[in-house]
């Protein structure tokens, strides 16, 4: 539970029928507050209470609830008792998920919530008799014997089976995620209501929860914190609490966009890559389809904002402005930024990167003059979830900020020797150039015996396949073979392991569908899932596909935001500061990840990005600095001399500020 599960801000529209079904009086509500509340005899009634206007209830009685486009934000309650219905729109999908559960459980979670009839004439006759008036509360929180009651009417809580993907494993699927969320005291599971093959029954922490209610709120937020803080997650539910109209997810790569069902930010933006001229960006930026997309948003979402190019943010601010005809920032869009500075930057069309011999031209997001007019509040998520081990979390720290000191370096040069395969599945390779891991993956998949099935993507409109393919992991074309590497592309089963990242093996065919064996043992025939994309009008295209890519090799760049298993990586040619702190921190534990060359030289993080984090005064981490050694001092990039004095007191002073979040 977020957010009160038992309010929901919406437009509503309402219509009457007579007995004999002919429509009568209608009312349409932009904005409305629906609540749950209960009489004095504890009878469940909806309230519904439009902008500045008196409430109408609804009993809670003889209902139905349409709620196939739920995840779209609408729904529909048909209230027969008192022949009328409410069409519901525009509603943050996660609330609106979250209210209907609440619903669901206060309609049959409590013995005693629903009175029989004798019972409830008695207390009106009693209540008739004392002359007192009507009075409604808001119903309690939900419990957990209230939700475990609720699953039992159901029916969901006495079945179990196998775990392949037959009916029967969904059912099987379906019950784990009940045990799991009843261990963990979170929301039910039943019918597609409660069904859980996401994260939804993970809680948020106080932290995440500051950062959703300042976004709800209407703040323009920028929040950072190192990798596999749950930034990610985070936004996943921001989005969902905020209301589908106007709000526009995006990232600034495809993986990235994808990772939380958005668009990439240059789709959204219409202004192609932004290295025209200003008048020229605005030119196109005003063509119709674009400038349509610009005036309709409300909330510009952007994940990875640490490649976004500065230049292109102060252009994109300046053309939201321009067509929106609006003087305020950003054009009046609510801004909700993500991302950590201190991993991959903005992608410079220069061969060498940041390295020291290149030109730092690259300018960060918070460079530009945009950044300043347009950030209202910041935070900083400080706990880690991703990874467990608080050695390795330490160790992350210390890299995120470019520092190595000997005892981290032996550490990490020792899992060089270690044994990580296991279950027949090989390592994923890390690679700082993409074309390495194309070609690593390639010429894995020739040198296999048997025959290269293909499995080609159903993609909803052909004309949209390349966007498709930037925007979505899974490929249009997808060669296996048995015994090739994959690695999972879906959440199929928290609980299970079989989630997005998961790593495994192709152990045989199944009826045209590939059969991976996974890193737990789990071995699941892998049928086709669908990904949608929103185009930057609203449309969907969806694509239907095997929910696997060749997991031999990946590139750094292409695994940021990404959770791995099994990961070995070989760090001599990255090229980018932040780049081998990206790649080391995708993996969950010390013990899944093996670097064959480990060198203090490839870690080295941006001085202008340590600045620019100094100003949030925060303590990165607990321990004692130790200067960079005198072997660093000369391979400090384009982003200055790592080893100076003057940085290693930044890089102090930033581990010793108390956190805070800044408004
Ligand atoms: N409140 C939470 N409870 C449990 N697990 C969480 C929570 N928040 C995040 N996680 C888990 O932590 C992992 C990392 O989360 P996520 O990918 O969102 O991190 P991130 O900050 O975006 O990382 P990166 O900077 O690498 O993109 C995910 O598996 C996610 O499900
Ligand atoms: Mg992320």
């Amino acid at each position: 539970m977020d957010l009160n599960d038992a309010v929901l801000t919406c437009a509503v529209n309402m219509q009457w029928t007579n007995s004999v079904g002919v429509t009568g009086r209608k009312l349409a509500y932009k904005t409305a507050t629906l609540r749950l509340v209960r009489n004095d005899l504890r009878e469940l009634f909806v309230e519904v209470t439009p902008e500045k206007l008196k409430p109408l209830k609804f009993k809670l009685k003889d209902l139905m609830v349409h709620k196939k486009f739920m995840s779209e934000g609408k729904a529909t309650f048909n209230f027969k008792a008192e022949n009328c219905t409410l069409y519901l729109s525009n509603a943050p999908p996660g609330t609106l998920m979250f209210f209907l559960r609440t619903i669901f459980i206060k309609m049959n979670g409590s013995e005693g919530s629903q009175p029989d009839d004798a019972s409830l004439q008695k207390k009106l006759r009693e209540h008739l008799m004392s002359g007192k008036p009507s009075s409604f509360e808001d119903v309690s929180p939900v419990t957990t014997a209230e939700m475990i009651l609720a699953r039992k009417k159901a029916g969901l809580l006495s079945k179990a089976s196998t775990t392949t993907p037959s009916p029967q494993a969904a059912k099987k699927r379906r019950f784990d995620e009940m045990k799991e969320d009843r261990e963990k005291g979170s929301l039910p599971a039943a019918k597609k209501l409660y069904q859980s093959t996401t994260d939804e029954s993970l809680k948020l922490s106080e932290e995440q929860m500051e950062v959703l209610r300042a976004c709800t709120s209407g703040k323009n937020v920028f929040f950072t914190g190192s990798a596999g803080t749950g930034k990610s997650f985070l936004l996943r539910r921001i989005i969902s609490a905020l209301p589908p109209e106007g709000t526009i997810a995006t990232a600034s790569t495809g993986v990235a966009a994808c990772l939380i069902g958005g668009t990439t930010l240059h789709a959204f933006a219409g202004i192609g890559g932004g290295d025209a001229t200003m008048k020229r960006c605005l030119e196109l930026a005003a063509r119709p389809v674009s400038a349509q997309t610009w005036r309709k948003c409300k909330r510009l979402i952007i994940d990875e904002i640490s490649m976004v190019d500065g230049q292109f943010f102060e252009k994109i601010e300046a053309v939201a402005r321009h067509i929106r005809r609006n003087d305020r920032p950003f054009g009046g869009i609510q801004l909700i930024l993500c991302g950590d500075f201190l991993q991959l930057p903005p992608v410079v069309k220069s061969e060498f990167g940041s390295t020291p011999n290149s030109a730092p031209q690259q300018r960060f997001c918070f460079q530009s003059s945009a950044w300043e007019t347009c950030i209202q509040c910041v935070y900083e998520l400080k706990q880690v979830h991703r990874q467990s081990d608080p050695e390795f979390v330490k160790i992350l720290n210390h890299l995120r900020i470019g520092h190595v000191n000997e005892s981290i370096t032996t550490r990490l040069a020792a899992t060089s020797k270690q044994k990580i395969e296991g279950n027949g599945i090989l390592a994923t390779q890390l690679c700082s150039h993409t074309n390495d891991a194309n070609s690593i993956n390639e010429s894995k998949l020739e040198n296999l015996e048997g025959d290269k099935v293909l499995f080609k993507a159903d993609d909803s409109d052909a004309s949209m396949s390349k966007q498709l393919d930037q925007q979505i992991q899974a490929p249009s074309q997808l060669f296996l073979k048995v015994n090739a590497q994959v690695m999972l592309l879906k959440n199929i089963n928290i609980s299970n392991g079989l989630v997005n990242g998961a790593r495994g093996v192709v152990v045989r065919m199944d009826k045209d569908l590939p059969v991976v064996r996974f890193k737990n043992n789990q071995e699941y025939i892998c049928k086709h899932e669908k990904w949608i994309i929103k185009t930057p009008t609203g449309g969907l295209i969806t694509r239907r596909q095997v929910p696997l890519k060749l997991a031999w090799a990946f590139s750094i760049h292409k695994s940021q935001g990404l959770t791995l298993d099994c990961v070995e990586m070989s760090l001599s040619k990255v090229f980018e500061a932040g780049q081998a702190y990206v790649a080391l921190s995708r993996a969950k534990s010390l013990q899944s990840i093996r670097i064959l060359d480990f060198d203090a030289k490839q870690v080295w993080a941006n001085p202008q990005v340590l600045q620019f984090y100094k100003g949030f005064r925060r303590k990165l981490i607990d321990t004692t600095m130790i200067p960079l050694g005198p072997k660093n001092k000369d391979k400090k990039p384009g982003d200055g001399k790592a080893g100076n004095s003057a940085l290693a007191k930044l890089k102090k002073s930033l581990m010793n500020k108390p956190l805070v979040s800044i408004s």
